[in-house]
């Protein structure tokens, strides 16, 4: 029991406490509640107060900024109106002054050409024109003196003997681009060196070269450049034909290199078939042309009063072949021996020479010799001529005394002569018979062959080079084969014995030249056969005319170095004095 008393005790006991604690806690919460409405109260005035105090600021800031950007705008408005302002002023200031300018050029103007200075102005320009004027005048005379000059040096050159040096620059061709490369594979690029700088100078650009020079120059009588046509090239040795009728031996030979232009420039270049025919005339080389101006210039003279022949020889190997001729199985071509006359002349022993009327005739007779002269392809050119080719004209002439000689002669002789005559044309008799109005004396000397004739003629004796009142000149025209290095023309087998020849009898001619020069006492004419037959030409009394040929790239500026050279060393040389044949003649 006491237990039970002394449990209901302490379970009193706490719950008083506990009903203390529970009071003590709510008077807590209470008071906290209070707290927390107060808090709430002064949150909600604060909330107000700054919801007032945002609303006041935003708008104080619109305010201020508004106020400013509108300062600064009026600000702005008001420099741009100054500027404005400025501007039109300064706009004002320029018409003005602008109006006033003109209103005071114009014054000066009409006071210019009212006044003596304007004088001196129209002066000055009548002045500049006469000056204009006289200029072209002087241009005129330094042209007419340029050609005086030219005509004077012609005339020096041959009072003194020289060799006239004509020097012409093909175009870059086709062939160019084919040529191999020195390195052995591919082409070689095409590089023009060579230059013709003015119608007497040529300029070679040696900067490529082993040469310490950068360029060298060469002067000639006439330089043609590449775009000059074959009748340019014509006009120049045109002179030369009615040299030929004054009685005066001549010989136009072009020499250069393989491929280098040779013969375009002396035969013209195949096919012509395909061309009209002024436009073949116009491609004609000097051959046709020269037979063309040789017979019109005989037609001037009196008729009957000229007689010419063609003969046609090839060089080849160091032999000397009559193209013309025909022996009696009909083999065209024969070898003939070349003499020195008693005279000193040198002379084809037993040589064709076929009578011609006409330019036509000399191109059909050349024609036909052509088809015998040695060709070869190289890998410089494809149709190289492997010969040299001596075209001559022979021109007898008589004066009108002997034509009426002969004419009487030929009268008194008619019956005797009347079984003999019809072979005095006939191919066999026409070297020792040549027509009896021709024959005023005797003509015909002692054979002096060094070697048996292959002519079937009877008697291969020397052709005098005049009769009395007949005189004989020729025109030599020679196509002289080209100069080439075995190793880039390719050429093997029989073709490097023909090359050899070539080169050999080149060779030969420079050193002719090379004596003449130099006055040597000994000059080596018989060292080949091409310097033999050309003696009289190059040394003796005729009007020789050198045409170099040169290939204008660098892939032969060696060879066209030494043809150049040699042409300079041939206007060096000073051979006797051209003299006429015929002094005597009157036609
Ligand atoms: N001035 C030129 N204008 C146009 N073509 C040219 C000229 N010169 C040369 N030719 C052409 O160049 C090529 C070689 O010329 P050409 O046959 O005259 O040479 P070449 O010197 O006679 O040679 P080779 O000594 O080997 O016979 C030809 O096809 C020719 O037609």
């Amino acid at each position: 029991m006491p237990l039970f008393v002394n449990k209901d005790r302490v379970f009193a006991h706490q719950v008083h406490l506990l009903e203390h604690k529970l009071r003590s806690k709510e008077e807590r919460i209470l008071e906290l509640e209070t707290e927390n409405a107060i808090l709430h109260l002064r949150l909600a005035e604060c909330i107000g107060k700054l919801h007032q105090s945002r609303v006041k600021d935003d708008s104080d800031l619109k305010h201020n900024t508004q106020r400013i950007s509108r300062s600064s705008l009026t600000k702005l408005l008001s420099e741009v109106q100054d500027l404005k302002h400025e501007l039109s002023e300064i706009f004002g200031v320029y018409v003005t002054f602008a109006t006033e300018l003109e209103e005071q050029s114009k014054i000066l103007l009409d006071k210019v050409s009212k006044s003596s200075a304007g004088e001196e102005v129209q002066n000055l320009q009548a002045r500049v024109s006469a000056l204009e004027r006289s200029l072209e005048e002087e241009r005129k005379q330094c042209k007419v003196e340029r050609q005086r000059r030219k005509e004077l040096h012609n005339t020096l050159v041959e009072l003194r003997g020289n060799i006239r040096v004509h020097c012409r620059v093909r175009p870059v061709l086709p062939l160019d681009y084919l040529q191999p490369s020195t390195s052995g594979s591919g082409h070689t690029p095409v590089e023009e060196v060579i230059q013709a700088i003015s119608d007497d100078t040529v300029m070679v650009n040696c900067s490529k070269t082993e040469m310490h020079v950068q360029s060298k120059i060469f002067e000639f009588e006439r330089v043609h450049a590449p775009e000059d046509s074959q009748d340019a090239v014509f006009e120049e040795v045109k002179p030369l034909l009615r040299s030929l009728l004054d009685g005066y031996n001549v010989c136009i030979m072009a020499y250069g290199q393989t491929g280098s232009g040779k013969t375009h420039t002396m035969l013209g270049s195949e096919p012509l078939e395909l061309l009209s025919e002024t436009q073949q005339e116009a491609q004609q080389g000097v051959v046709p042309k020269a037979a063309t101006e040789l017979f019109q210039l005989i037609s001037e003279k009196p008729t009957e009063s000229h007689m010419v022949e063609v003969s046609v020889i090839e060089v080849y190997n160091n032999e000397v072949y009559d193209l013309l001729s025909q022996n009696e199985k009909g083999t065209m071509g024969q070898k003939r021996d070349v003499v020195t006359t008693s005279s000193g002349e040198s002379q084809v022993l037993g040589l064709t020479y076929e009578p011609v009327n006409s330019a036509a005739e000399v191109m059909q007779f050349l024609k036909k010799g052509l088809k015998l002269r040695a060709h070869c392809p190289t890998l410089i050119h494809t149709d190289s001529s492997r010969s040299h080719l001596i075209v001559t004209l022979t021109v007898s002439s008589k004066s009108p005394n002997a034509l009426a000689l002969a004419r009487r002669l030929q009268r008194a002789k008619k019956d005797m002569l009347s079984s003999s005559r019809k072979q005095f044309w006939s191919p066999q008799c026409r070297r020792a018979n040549p027509p009896d109005d021709f024959l005023l004396s005797p003509t015909s000397s002692p054979c002096r062959s060094p070697s048996p004739c292959l002519s079937p003629s009877p008697c291969p004796s020397p052709r005098p080079s005049h009769t009395p009142d007949i005189f004989r000149n020729k025109l030599q025209l020679v196509d002289l084969a080209g100069s080439e290095c075995v190793g880039m023309s390719g050429v093997s087998g029989p073709g490097l014995w023909e090359v050899s020849c070539i080169n050999r009898s080149l060779c030969a001619l420079s050193d002719v030249l090379g004596a003449l020069a130099e006055h040597r006492p000994h000059i080596p004419y018989r060292n080949s056969k091409l310097t033999h037959l050309l003696q009289d030409a190059i040394g003796g009394d005729a009007k020789l005319l050198l045409m170099l040929c040169v290939s204008p790239t660098q892939h032969f500026i060696t060879e066209s170095l030494q043809s150049l050279g040699l042409g300079s060393r041939a206007r060096q040389v000073q051979k006797s004095v051209p003299r006429r044949k015929n002094n005597t003649l009157q036609v």
